[in-house]
């Protein structure tokens, strides 16, 4: 009987679901272990699912997430946050082991920002003596802090104290922005201290759950040795002596960066799940009218939608997986105090930040609405991932601000810059006028680096023969998927004068496409030198040009790629391998059982407003009006 019915969600997995497992081509758990960084970090984070699964404090905030005030979020969460931190402490996590239940344990929690940024800012900031008298406290909980260098946005209801980015000002001379350590809050009643004034930033768009906050500095006096000093000192007699470039003090900014590059794979992998579980157990419609209505999965227009979220959440792992390397490499060598890669080490991050973050919530609100009128729903966790996904495009660098940064080394844009200059433009008008194009060069540029990265990765993977051939399928798909989407940069550059060159896969699936790729890339390489040789010529091809129908050659190449690798089959074993649990997913439709309708129906009988048969305002206003406008003689 359904569950519908019964209001009992069954113990069987979704025999349309099953289906497609049966069809993977690779084992599942392999590719899991690999995503995990082996099997015994597997069994790691297992182990920490199931300590923070098996509490009912952290099940239960699955319910509140879909119902309840920003109040009673905020209270959960804080609740959350601390209950975490005490967890920490006793079961005596490393900092790796925290990170993964931070990951797990939900999104927006009240006191990320505790080790997000405020002890990561100690750590990179301060002084050997300013550590000792504020770093371990707050490593130990018995200061609560937050980041402030933008008006708006940190925490406002829940620090005591704050690392303040502020102007440096020595008897009339600016020395730029620098660090400083600042109490906003008493330690006996949490009243805010004289001067400062802070609260919650107001309603807002998701994120119900953390705590952002304003922050107002009124004549505050902030003592000399509060300025977190480890890259420069002011003396007594007010001496300003550089240890390192004033770069150094976004440090925690950087680290911060590469963060969020590698959250962004992991919300996206989530929304994978969800959105390609969902179609592989939804029917609607008829393709042959004699057979049932097929999955949606089946219509080439959702895999258009899905496959490519699919192939970024694996590309953006891979390649924010090695930025993190490149990051501590770095690092090693910062804290040694050689800041040699410090600048492109910000170019790469700020760069990754960009691309993971915006193209993570581009495919995310594909897949919600790849979801219909579900994706709507709280309850299938693909709307709730969009909101949580929405501000990281912004915080930490907002998106194009962070690709004009990239720009600045891309030679392309440099060049269009330069020409200008030449010609007489003012540069800073020359720079305004090529920031179109500096952006779209810049996103070139990163969606080349993480083609790169993931190429490599696979390349020296160990691992079976079935699981590598279908990620390097996958790496060949986001690369080719790239060139598609971008097909008139290409077409206008000359590298390709016909999108149909791409179009090859239909014949020789896997390795055409490689191939093209790779020539592709080898023509990009000799681009520039060719480029004003060829000017001439594209200015007389342009002009005569019989229109090739890009659009057309468009479609042609994505439902090659859909269909010529037959990727198909794997695409739940895919999603499978990130191993979300159900718990981790908060996903009515995306669980791993596939009893999408049974778990909507579960979830929406919970909704307070269905408490009663009859809700209040029936007999507050409703009864009445409905009687009167019965009486009423029309
Ligand atoms: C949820 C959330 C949490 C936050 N948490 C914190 C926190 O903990 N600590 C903190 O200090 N701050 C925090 N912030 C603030 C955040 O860092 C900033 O909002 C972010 O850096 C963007 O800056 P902005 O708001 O000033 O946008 P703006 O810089 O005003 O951007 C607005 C528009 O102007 C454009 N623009 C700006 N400059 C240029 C340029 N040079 N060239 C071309 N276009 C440009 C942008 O592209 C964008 O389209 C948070 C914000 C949010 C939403």
């Amino acid at each position: 009987m359904s569950g519908f019915v019964t209001g009992v969600i069954p113990s069987r997995v979704n025999p349309d679901l099953q289906e497609e497992r049966d069809r993977a081509s690779f084992n599942v758990t392999e590719l899991t272990h690999i995503i995990d960084g082996g099997a015994e970090k597997t069994t790691q984070r297992k182990r920490i699912e199931s300590i923070l699964f098996g509490d009912p404090d952290f099940r239960g905030f699955q319910d509140a997430k879909a119902f309840g005030s920003k109040s009673d979020f905020y209270s959960a969460m804080v609740h959350k946050s601390t209950k975490l931190f005490k967890l920490k402490q006793e079961l005596r996590w490393s900092e790796e082991e925290f990170g993964i239940a931070l990951r797990i344990a939900g999104q927006g929690m009240a006191l990320n920002l505790q080790h997000d940024m405020f002890i990561p800012a100690l750590e990179r900031l301060a002084t050997k003596e300013q550590k000792a008298k504020w770093l371990i406290p707050a490593k130990q909980y018995k200061i609560i802090g937050t980041y402030a260098q933008t008006e708006m946005g940190h925490v406002g209801k829940s620090s005591n104290h704050a690392v303040v980015l502020a102007t440096l000002i020595i008897k009339g001379k600016k020395y730029g922005m620098h660090p400083f350590f600042v109490q906003i809050r008493s330690m006996e009643d949490h009243t805010p201290m004289p001067g400062i004034k802070i609260g919650d930033i107001g309603p807002r768009m998701g994120r119900l759950t953390s705590d952002n906050g304003y922050l107002i500095l009124n004549n505050i006096r902030i003592p000399r040795e509060n300025m977190l000093m480890k890259n420069a000192q002011v003396s007594p007699d007010g001496t300003f002596t550089a240890k390192a470039p004033n770069q150094a003090n976004y440090a925690t900014m950087v680290m911060v960066r590469v963060d969020i590059s590698q959250y962004s794979s992991y919300l996206l992998s989530q929304g994978a799940t969800i959105g390609i579980r969902y179609s592989a157990v939804r029917r609607q419609s008829k393709l042959d009218p004699k057979e049932r209505e097929p999955k949606i999965l089946e219509y080439q227009t959702q895999q258009f939608k899905l496959f490519p979220a699919l192939a970024f959440a694996y590309a953006i792992f891979f390649s924010s997986r090695s930025l993190r390397r490149n990051y501590t490499e770095a690092y090693t060598e910062i804290q040694k105090g050689n800041l040699q890669k410090l600048p492109e080490l910000h170019c790469q991050s700020a760069g990754m930040k960009a691309f993971c973050s915006d193209n993570m919530l581009r495919e995310l609100e594909i897949i919600r609405q790849s979801c219909g009128g579900h994706g709507y729903l709280n309850a299938s966790g693909i709307a709730m991932l969009v909101t949580t996904a929405a501000p990281i495009v912004t915080v930490e660098g907002e998106t194009t601000v962070m690709y004009l940064q990239v720009a600045r080394t891309v030679s392309r844009a440099a060049k269009l810059v330069q020409t200008d200059v030449l010609s007489g433009i003012p540069q800073h008008l020359a720079f305004n006028k090529n920031l179109v194009n500096m952006v779209r060069a810049a996103k070139a540029h990163c969606y080349y680096s993480v083609v790169k990265d993931f190429s490599e990765a696979v390349q020296i993977l160990k691992a079976s023969h079935q699981t590598i051939k279908v990620l390097r399928t996958l790496c060949c798909f986001f690369a080719v998927h790239g060139v598609v989407e971008e097909s008139g940069d290409f077409l206008e550059e000359g590298i390709s004068n016909n999108t149909r060159q791409v179009v090859a896969p239909t014949a020789k699936p896997q390795n055409t496409q490689c191939k093209n790729t790779k020539q592709t890339s080898t023509k990009r390489r000799v681009r520039d030198k060719e480029r004003q040789r060829t000017t001439q010529k594209h200015q007389t091809q342009r002009t005569t040009h019989k229109p090739t129908r890009p659009m057309g050659n468009r479609c042609r190449i994505r439902t090659a790629i859909c269909h010529g690798n037959n990727r198909r089959p794997n695409a739940v074993a895919l999603v499978d391998a990130f191993d979300h649990r159900d718990m981790a997913l908060s996903s009515a439709i995306g669980s791993y059982d596939g009893n999408a309708y049974e778990r909507l129906f579960k979830s929406a009988e919970k909704d307070p407003m269905n408490n009663e048969e009859v809700h209040q305002s029936y007999h507050q206003y409703l009864r009445s009006f409905i009687q009167e406008m019965n009486k009423a003689k029309l």
